[in-house]
Parts: structure tokens; sequence; C-alpha cells
């Protein structure tokens, strides 16, 4: 099997109770590096839940979340950061009182672990400068690197919280609404970012996403998840077609509730 298309990540039989509700319940899926699968539902479905799951914010009641076939479902979320699960917050891991650029340096130091070795501080210094310099341009925010992050448009502060994710170069992406609040002429650049990513080919992107024009812009696979369960796990267009799907998650009307 080619590199791309390895299974890096599965969950099986996942699931979480909270009290008598069972928000997410035995979902069994793998994801693949070089793929890109948008997870979407109803609201309720269980979407976030389902993230939270994988990236360790929520504990499994039930099953298991596995990386490269590593049982990780009792790590905590930092360990499952450490191991290559990479999850952008909507904007909670951002220093709102430094500067883009310094924003992103951190996120670059944190990856390159620089501090170290001492014996070689002025090379990881450039190191780091250079990739902080390179991830600015790739965002395209080099004219906001001196701008307070806290002082930015929303939508400039999801790019730079997509650029701090990009620094800290995880093998899996994770996307919860990535285009949420963002105006029509901010989505565009988000959207060529994350292609960017998609394109790595050794990557893995899981979205979680109620936007169709997004997912159909995006989505290589679709999961669709319904009362915590997976209904249905395909090619997009044949999933979206499906009359469950179409039913569950357009309304019987075709219109979907934002
Ligand atoms: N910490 C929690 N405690 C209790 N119930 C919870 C908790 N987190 C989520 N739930 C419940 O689990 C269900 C799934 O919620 P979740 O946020 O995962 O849905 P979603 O598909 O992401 O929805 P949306 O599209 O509205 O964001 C909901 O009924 C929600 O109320």
């Amino acid at each position: 099997m080619s590199d791309s298309h390895r299974v890096t990540l599965a969950t099986e039989g996942l699931g979480i109770r909270f009290g008598g509700h069972q928000a997410v319940q035995d979902v069994t899926a793998s994801f693949r590096a070089g793929e890109l699968t948008a997870i979407v539902g109803p609201n309720g479905a269980g979407k976030t839940t389902y993230f939270n799951l994988i990236s360790g914010q929520l504990a499994a009641t039930s099953g298991s979340v596995r990386l490269h076939g590593q049982d990780v479902t009792s790590f905590s979320a930092a360990r499952r950061t450490r191991l290559g699960i990479g999850r952008a917050f909507q904007l909670t891991n951002l220093f709102p009182q430094l500067s883009v650029q310094e924003n992103i340096r951190l996120a670059v130091q944190s990856r390159a672990g620089v501090g170290m070795r001492m014996f070689s501080v002025w090379s990881e210094q450039k190191a780091v400068n250079q990739r902080t310099a390179q991830i600015l341009e790739q965002v395209t925010m080099g004219p906001l690197r001196d701008q307070i992050a806290a002082t930015l448009s929303h939508g400039n502060q999801r790019k730079l919280e997509v650029a701090m994710l990009l620094a800290l170069d995880p093998e899996i992406f994770m996307f919860d609404e990535p285009t949420a609040g963002m105006s029509v002429d901010e989505v565009p650049v988000l959207l060529e970012l994350i292609h960017q990513i998609k394109a790595m080919r050794d990557k893995t992107v899981l979205l979680v996403e109620h936007k169709m024009d997004v997912i159909g812009a995006l989505a290589d696979r679709i999961i669709v998840l319904h009362q915590g369960c997976l209904m249905a796990d395909g090619d997009p267009a044949e999933v979206m077609a499906l009359p469950l799907v179409q039913q569950a998650y357009l309304g019987s009307t075709g219109v979907r509730h934002e």
C-alpha cells in the first residue's frame, strides 16, 4: 500500500455516555494519510463529541482510538498531541497579547524543542526564524507579522490558528468548523490552506463542517453521524444522495438547519 493511503487513525466501537445520554455510540471508522474526511450531521449528532474523544478532551466510555495501531484511548490530550494528533481549537490556542510572528514562532519552537541543546542555540534559532518566515509566507500573513493577535480580525485569528497548527506539523489535522464566523471574503484563503495541507499527501485531515460548499470543495469522503451513531461513510456524492442522509441531514425540505 502506498504511503499516502495507509491508515493512520482509527476508532473502534467508540462511544461516550453522559449520564443517561449516549452522545456517541459504537463509531468504527478509519482514516488515511492524504485523505480529507468531512464529518457531518444535524445539530447535536455528536460530531464535536467524536472529535473530543479522538483528541482526548473527553475520555471514552466504550471502544478505542488507535494511532498507527497503538491504542491511545487512555492517553491525555497533551500526550496525543505529542504523538501527532493536532487540533485547531476555536481560537483558544492563540496568545492574544503576542504578535502574529511571536505566536507562530512559539509554535515552531515547541515543535523543535528549542532550548534543549545549548551548544547549538545559534543554528536552532536560525532554523526557527526560517521556519517562522516560511509559515508567515504560506499563510500570507507577512504584512501582519507585527500585529498583536487580539487586534486581528476574526478571520485572521482563525488563519493564525491554522498557521500555528502548521508550525506544530502534526500528522493528523482536525478542524471543527474552521470557517465559522468568517466573512465571505475570508473563507477562500482558509480553504486554500486546508487544501494545501491535504495536498501534502502524508497528512490525515478530519473536518467537522456544516457548509455544503466547504465540504464539496475539500472532502474526499464523508462520514455522517446521526444521534451519535455512524449512519453513512463513503464517497461524498454517494453519501449525500442517500435518502436516509437527505432526510436526516438536509431535512425533508432540503434546507439544512444551522
Ligand atoms: N459534556 C457534556 N455533557 C453532557 N452532554 C453533552 C456534553 N457534550 C455534549 N453533550 C451532548 O451530546 C450530544 C452531542 O453533542 P455535540 O456537540 O457533539 O453535537 P454536534 O454534532 O457537534 O452538534 P453541533 O452541530 O450543534 O455542533 C448533544 O446532545 C449534547 O447536548
